[in-house]
């Protein structure tokens, strides 16, 4: 599967805690991120991540633009629904073409976890 995983500046450090714990199925996986989410991935967890552009700088429009061409299946999107975003269209715009192409999107560590355990069914399967 491809994997996005995205995190917000104040959700990162929960990105990578939830990335620890499921690295084992996450090693499975073809996984792409925004540039800070990726950098501190593969910094903290050692993961490899193949990252593109940090998101207020067009990275939540380049994973889109992977939904759109079939090559994402599943988003991790770690959203701080606190703290205003700069980007806020393009982040709305991801959620937007999850929806267009019915692409799973986690945008909090409670759904996450349910997408994972699914993963891992699959995984086993
Ligand atoms: O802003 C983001 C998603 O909207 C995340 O971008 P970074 O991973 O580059 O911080």
């Amino acid at each position: 599967m491809k994997i996005a995983l995205i995190a917000h500046d104040k959700k990162k450090e929960a990105l990578i805690t939830f990335a620890e714990e499921y690295k084992d199925t996450f090693k499975l996986h073809d996984l792409y991120a925004t540039g800070t989410t990726g950098k501190r991935l593969m910094e903290e967890t050692g993961l490899k991540v193949h990252r593109f552009k940090s998101g207020p700088l067009g990275g939540d429009q380049e994973i889109g633009s992977m939904v759109a061409n079939g090559n994402i299946d599943i988003i991790i999107f770690f959203r701080d629904p606190l703290t205003a975003q700069p980007h806020e269209p393009d982040v709305s715009a991801l959620l937007r073409l999850s929806d267009v192409y019915d692409v799973p999107l986690a945008t909090n560590e409670g759904t996450a976890s349910a997408v994972m355990h699914y993963l891992n069914q699959l995984d086993r399967e």
